[in-house]
């Protein structure tokens, strides 16, 4: 499904799904699963090419952390027998994040199922309660999000040190930037409730607004009333009858406990009908690429951690309530509020400059090992690239060119044969292709594909994935030159192949290695460029 609405937002015709396909899964679908990453049930299912394979797409559910409660308590004393409130406001739930990381490959090692921290609950003496603790996944270079339900993640600006914090110390008068519970609460007032103070927005050091009292810090002020006696009495306000922090305790554990968020672990792990089911429900309501996390070190906030209740200090203080509503309102305010809720699906796209594209056994990882320092698996049975990796190629100026080697093509790649053509969402962003051509793949009695033939096949299928695609800047590698007549089909090839530059290669000796990256470099700034067009390649 996943596949054919690409193909038809690509404006090309849909391809086979993979229920459809009699072949095996190879990694398009959405919720498709390789090795460890499967599922008993479906490890059968799969081809044992994908034993060790990449997740290079994922479907991540997040819930940010539930507000603590805010306390309700009195503080009496002997001169004092009717006690006054001293309730703290409970902890911002936390959040979850997604962190960029280099040293990440795929998505394997992560939940599909996140959940900030819950926040903690205010505690007496005005304490406030401490923050929820975030959960953060880190997820590779060239990570895009669409989001399928929820709100839109927004990227973390830089995070303030946990010290710095003002919902991490206890009694702290600041409140949190989106303290929407507190201000809405504040605004509103109460029914038939006295004056209340206004709360200003104010931008602290981290730039993330942040709510603080005119007239200075909260808790350094005096309790402040028109009347004489303290409003909120055991009479007007029978302790007994609130929510207790005990029974706040208590009653979150249970709601946290009986939430569905955990209850649909197996969400994921349906079978290949459920799946495709779940994949057309997507389908309509996915918002695309919705972000983009190309550096390390990005943060994303997909999902937000609710506000803390309000403790009984802050609401006689601020709000005054009316006696009528006043059990009620605390009641009400003190419960933290839940975190945002997200259902995204994470797709990797590596970034680099130029893509290895080459049939299996081709010598793309020998190639990438010569021009960078990149130490890709290398071994003289085809597919044993299963993940992309990527080398950097410095030249003496400094100019860094980053090189992708993809997972071997192989012709109706995109009917699912091989290894499929999930791996050429790597190769969408490259500025540059290189395809690299095996010249013996035919001679001293090999059964393989004639250069100009790999070529063809190379061309068609990157076309069929993307239309338009080989119509980047390129240039053919003609590899391992050193074999026996492989002069002479280099020959043929250039006779053949017209309107690209060719550069002979013996990448396992790193012979033509320093003028292909000539070669690289000059075509990564050349103002008029040429694609591999099929016409200009003659078969026959
Ligand atoms: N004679 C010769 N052999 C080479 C050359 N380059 C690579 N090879 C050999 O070709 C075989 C395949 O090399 P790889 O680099 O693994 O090829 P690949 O294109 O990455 O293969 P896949 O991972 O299947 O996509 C290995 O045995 C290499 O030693 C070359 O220039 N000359």
């Amino acid at each position: 499904m996943w596949r054919r609405q690409q193909a038809l937002l690509r404006g090309l015709p849909p391809l086979r799904t993979v229920a459809q396909s009699p072949l095996p899964r190879a990694g398009g679908g959405l919720g498709c699963y390789y090795g460890s990453a499967a599922p008993e049930g479906r490890k059968g299912k799969t081809a044992p090419l994908q034993a060790r394979g990449m997740v290079d797409k994922f479907r991540m559910r997040a819930k940010g952390g539930a507000g603590g409660s805010g306390c309700v308590s009195l503080r009496r004393s002997r001169s004092d027998r009717q006690g006054r409130p001293d309730g703290g406001n409970g902890g911002k739930g936390g959040d979850v994040i997604l962190e960029c990381s280099r040293s990440i490959w795929d998505f394997s090692g992560l939940q599909h199922h996140m959940r900030g921290g819950r926040g903690g609950n205010g505690v007496s003496k005005n304490q406030i309660g401490t923050r929820g603790s975030d959960k953060i996944a880190q997820v590779p270079v060239g990570t895009v999000i669409h989001l399928v339900e929820g709100e839109q993640p927004s990227f973390a600006v830089n995070k303030p040190t946990r010290a710095l914090d003002p919902w991490d110390i206890p009694g702290a008068a600041e409140h949190s930037a989106s303290s929407n519970q507190i201000d809405d609460a504040v605004k509103k007032g109460f029914d038939g409730g006295l004056s209340y103070r206004r709360i200003a927005p104010k931008h602290n050091t981290d730039g993330n607004e942040a709510e603080q009292e005119i007239n200075g810090q909260l808790e350094n002020r005096k309790y402040l009333h028109t009347r004489s006696k303290p409003e909120f009495s055991n009479t007007d306000c029978d302790v007994r009858t609130y929510p207790r922090q005990e029974e706040i305790d208590k009653k979150d554990q249970i709601e946290s406990e009986d939430e569905e968020f955990w209850e649909d672990e197996d969400e994921f792990n349906t079978d290949e009908e459920d799946d495709d089911k779940e994949e057309e429900r997507e389908e309509q309501d996915v918002q695309f690429s919705v972000a983009e996390m190309t550096k390390p070190g990005q943060r994303l906030i997909i999902a937000r951690g609710g506000e803390g209740g309000l403790g009984n200090a802050f609401i006689m203080k601020e709000m005054r309530p009316s006696k009528a509503y006043r059990q009620e309102k605390i009641a009400r305010l003190s419960t933290g509020q839940p975190g945002t809720d997200t259902f995204l699906i994470l797709e990797l796209k590596s970034i680099a400059d130029v893509g290895l594209v080459g049939l299996p056994n081709a010598g793309k990882s020998t190639l990438l090992s010569a021009l960078s320092r990149a130490q890709p698996e290398i071994a003289d049975y085809e597919f044993t690239t299963l993940r992309p990796n990527i080398g950097s190629l410095t030249y003496e100026d400094y100019f860094s060119v980053k090189v992708a080697d993809i997972p071997g093509l192989i012709k109706g790649a995109h009917e699912n044969r091989g290894l499929g053509h999930a791996f050429l969402r790597h190769i969408e962003r490259t500025k540059v292709l290189a395809y690299v051509l095996d010249l013996a793949a035919t001679l001293n009695g090999r059964k393989g594909v004639l250069p100009w033939e790999q070529l063809q096949d190379l061309v068609t299928e990157l076309e069929h994935y993307q239309e338009g695609l080989t119509r980047r800047p390129s240039l053919i590698v003609a590899n391992k030159i050193d074999e026996e007549g492989a002069d002479e089909m280099y020959e043929e090839l250039k006779r053949r192949v017209q309107g690209v530059p060719i550069f002979p290669v013996c990448a396992i000796l790193q012979e033509g290695v320093p003028d292909l990256r000539v070669g690289l470099r000059n075509l990564m700034d050349d103002s008029d460029p040429q694609g591999v067009d099929l016409i200009k390649i003659t078969v026959q």
